[in-house]
């Protein structure tokens, strides 16, 4: 906590600060900052508001791109439960909105940010996933203020009706998670981002969650869910797809190698792709950092059933960036088992032993429990709440730096 000068902004929701420091050009260093206290005095006429000022208060930014129906949500409820709280639309507002709130993150929904409703985009021929349907100024604008400390009135895409309703208000959460399909295709977007991951799921995978859902849960037929697969896919691949170059991790979803010609696409191969070199976040690593290493952990500590359970880890380069990549082929028969598991990772940015097992055992039921994208969701919420911690931690550093000063 440091003290610093404020001149407050009636019409913004926030306020901005004005450094003691100077620039090299000799201009005041301005941030938007939130206080927890102020005391207002009188200076030559203008009001100067002397306040405790808290350096967590900017909001940091993560990205989450995935075509519909890929897993954001169930990854979202794991990442918020990392942080503790429950996740809630906006209390007493539309209740098709999109958007969750929690104590510490708020997650808004891309598709809010469509220019185009359901009607609209029929009669000009052209998916949601087309830029030619969203605004991507007004969402390059939106999630800028709130970056900066500043509420925002976001407008609302109506999934129930396929219109646009009247906007809601949206405060500047600590964490504010964009989740849908364009998050890092505006490179202005992109820029404001401190963390993206990119759901990458295959063809045969998307098709058999698809069928699971959207003919189980919705009462679609097999055939209108290939057709609408179909239908997206060239925009897929020209829109969607080539984001995942930009991600700083990559949940990659394959079919299994361990049951030759698969094609239940029950047991999965996942791949978790994390990017070198970023500066608040290290890779999870298997065993020895760097090395190539291929682990069947199925014995004395681990349970497996057919076809077991194989993991590999190896240094690699994607889309020409220095990666790491963790992989896990083939699914736990007892998640409490997962512990010998997780004590052979490191870089897990745990605060105890055994936490990632806990989170897995408290969403035992969430999909993917039981498997690599499970697991790797999880991992990555702890490798988020990490990145927060460290950039909270860094800024105090510098208001009590600028406070000195
Ligand atoms: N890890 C997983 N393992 C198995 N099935 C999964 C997994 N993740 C998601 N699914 C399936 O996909 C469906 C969609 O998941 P979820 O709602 O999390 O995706 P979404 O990307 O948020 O979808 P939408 O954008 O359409 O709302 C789930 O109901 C489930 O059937
Ligand atoms: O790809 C999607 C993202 O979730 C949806 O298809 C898009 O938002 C359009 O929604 P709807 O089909 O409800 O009109």
């Amino acid at each position: 906590m440091a003290t610093c000068a404020v001149y407050t902004t009636p019409s913004l929701h926030s306020c901005s600060i004005t450094s003691p420091a100077k620039t090299s050009l000799g201009f005041h260093q301005r941030q938007v900052i939130f206080f927890t206290s102020r005391r207002i005095t009188k200076r030559g006429g203008r009001s100067t508001s002397e306040v405790t000022c808290s350096a967590e208060a900017k909001t940091v930014v993560i990205g989450l791109a995935a075509d519909s129906g890929c897993g954001k949500s169930t990854f979202m409820r794991r990442l918020t439960s990392v942080f503790g709280g429950a996740a809630e639309p906006p209390k007493g507002g539309n209740p098709d909105s999109n958007t969750l709130i929690s104590d510490t993150t708020t997650v808004i929904c891309l598709d809010d940010y469509h220019s185009l409703d359901r009607t609209g985009r029929k009669e000009k021929g052209v998916t949601a996933l087309d830029p030619r349907a969203n605004n991507f100024d007004l969402m390059y604008e939106q999630v800028k203020a709130l970056k900066d400390g500043v509420a925002v009135d976001k407008p609302i895409y109506n999934h129930v009706t396929g219109l646009l309703d009247p906007p809601e208000l949206i405060r500047p959460p600590k964490i504010l998670v964009i989740e849908g399909l364009h998050p890092m295709f505006d490179p202005r977007v992109r820029e404001l981002l401190d963390f993206s991951i990119y759901l990458d799921i295959s063809d045969e995978v998307k098709f058999a969650w698809k069928i699971q859902r959207d003919m189980a849960e919705r009462g679609h037929s097999l055939e209108s869910i290939k057709a609408s697969i179909e239908a997206r896919k060239p925009d897929f691949d020209a829109y969607i797809d080539p984001q995942k170059q930009h991600a700083d991790a990559v949940v990659e979803v394959l079919p299994t190698q361990l049951i030759p010609d698969d094609n239940e696409g029950k047991v999965l191969r996942v791949r978790l792709i994390m990017k070198e070199g970023l500066k608040h976040f290290s890779p999870v690593y298997l065993f020895d950092e760097g090395s190539t290493i291929s682990w069947i952990p199925c014995g004395r500590k681990l349970t497996c059933s057919y076809p077991g359970i194989k993991f590999a880890y190896a240094p690699d380069t994607y889309y020409s960036n220095e990666v790491s990549v963790l992989e896990m082929d083939g699914q736990f028969d007892r998640l409490d088992e997962l512990i010998y598991v997780e004590s052979h990772l490191s870089n897990l940015s745990t605060k105890f032993y055994g936490e990632v097992t806990q989170q897995m055992l408290k969403h035992s039921d969430f999909p993917g429990s039981n498997n690599g994208t499970g697991l790797f969701q999880t991992i990555v919420g702890l490798k988020i709440r990490d990145l927060y911690e460290q950039i909270v931690a860094e800024r105090a550093a510098a208001v009590a730096e600028a406070a000195k000063v």
